[in-house]
């Protein structure tokens, strides 16, 4: 793997300190109290989305820009930041045509990108960061996609299908509140159970041929703890607070690594332990389009039909944007895959 390569073993270990332990330690940390029956008001519940707008989620793309250059090894010049521009205008421009145009249709389309785009963080994870041996097949590896993205996207609908419709149910509603009714066959109870079979069996079939796989057993563990410590997070803790906390401290914090290891001037922080001024050094990145970000935000709210009054609402319009510029990003980390070697052998 080319990231693997180029990185002093003290970085890597700084890196899995500070990335693993913090997402293990705040799913353990939820999962545990809602399986003794905890509840938590639902305004609190959206918490952790609203902090994303500043913490991590949303400015884990808002590099975007200098990305695709620094995992070749290059410098970012205005060429190839220009180029990532008009992806964005393109591609996020023609989705947020489409959310006027077909709400429920760009939802479902919403589920499907983030399930392929989270499956896709935790393959490069374990395969950079955790060293994980046991994906040696390109099926092996789209499985694997499947199973991960299918924790945050699935597993909730099978377990809180009520708050899951509830959630499309916002977003649709700020374009056509009758549109839900495209996609109600998803909530219906026969159609998630097939969905739990066939999850199910992927799920144990993937870590099966990993197991059988594995040269090295610790990588596999790992997977394997991940996978089952998810599926219970997620069928335990309530969708809006578990996909917040998630999006935050999981898939935001872990491409955050993946960004600080293309940056020369953050690995040269991290060789020096010192996690700390990588991070501040991302965060410098990263401000600029998180700010423009709120403006492009602000102007969503003016055009959509029925603007938001309540927080659900304006989390409803938040994830709309969200929606909109990781259609662009799935294209930039795609990209990055390809120059990582994550898909090869
Ligand atoms: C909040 C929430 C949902 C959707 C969240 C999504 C789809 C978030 C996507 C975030 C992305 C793509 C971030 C960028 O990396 C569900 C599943 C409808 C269920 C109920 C709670
Ligand atoms: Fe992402």
């Amino acid at each position: 793997m080319g990231v693997t390569d180029r990185l002093a073993a003290p970085a890597r270990e700084t890196i899995r300190r500070t990335v693993f332990l913090p997402s293990w330690v705040a799913s353990a940390a939820l999962a545990v109290p809602f399986l003794a029956g905890l509840s938590v008001p639902p305004t609190l519940q959206y918490v952790p989305l609203v902090a994303s707008v500043l913490v991590l989620g949303l400015p884990h793309g808002a590099v975007d820009h200098l990305a695709v250059a620094r995992s070749r090894g290059e410098r970012p010049d205005w060429r190839a930041i220009a180029r990532v521009f008009a992806l964005y205008g393109l591609v996020g421009g023609a989705y947020a045509v489409g959310w006027f145009l077909t709400p429920a249709a760009a939802f479902v389309l919403f589920i499907a990108v983030t399930w392929f785009h989270w499956g896709q963080g935790d393959l490069y994870a374990l395969r950079a960061l955790a060293d994980a041996d046991h994906l040696r097949s390109v099926p092996q590896r789209a499985a694997t996609v499947i199973v991960r993205g299918g924790l945050p996207m699935l597993v909730p609908l099978l377990a809180f299908p009520g708050w899951y419709r509830r959630v499309a149910v916002d977003l649709v509603a700020l374009f056509a509140p009758g549109a839900v009714a495209a996609i109600e066959w998803a909530f219906r109870a026969d159609v998630r159970a097939a969905l739990a079979v066939a999850y199910g069996a992927l799920v144990v079939g993937t870590l099966a041929v990993g197991y059988a796989r594995a040269e090295n057993p610790a990588p596999w563990r790992l997977d394997a703890a991940e996978t089952l410590g998810l599926t219970a997070y997620f069928a335990v803790v309530p969708p809006v607070l578990a996909i917040g906390v998630y999006f935050c401290l999981w898939h935001s914090l872990r491409h955050v690594a993946r960004l600080l290891l293309v940056d020369d001037d953050a690995v040269a922080a991290l060789r020096g332990r010192d996690p700390t001024a990588a991070f501040t050094q991302f965060a410098r990145d990263a401000l600029p389009l998180t700010v423009a970000s709120l403006g492009l935000l602000a102007g969503l709210y003016v055009l959509v039909p029925n603007p938001p009054a309540t927080v659900p609402e304006w989390v409803a319009l938040y994830l709309v944007f969200i929606a909109v510029v990781t259609l662009p990003h799935v294209v930039v980390v795609t990209v990055m895959d390809r120059t990582q070697r994550v898909w090869a052998y």
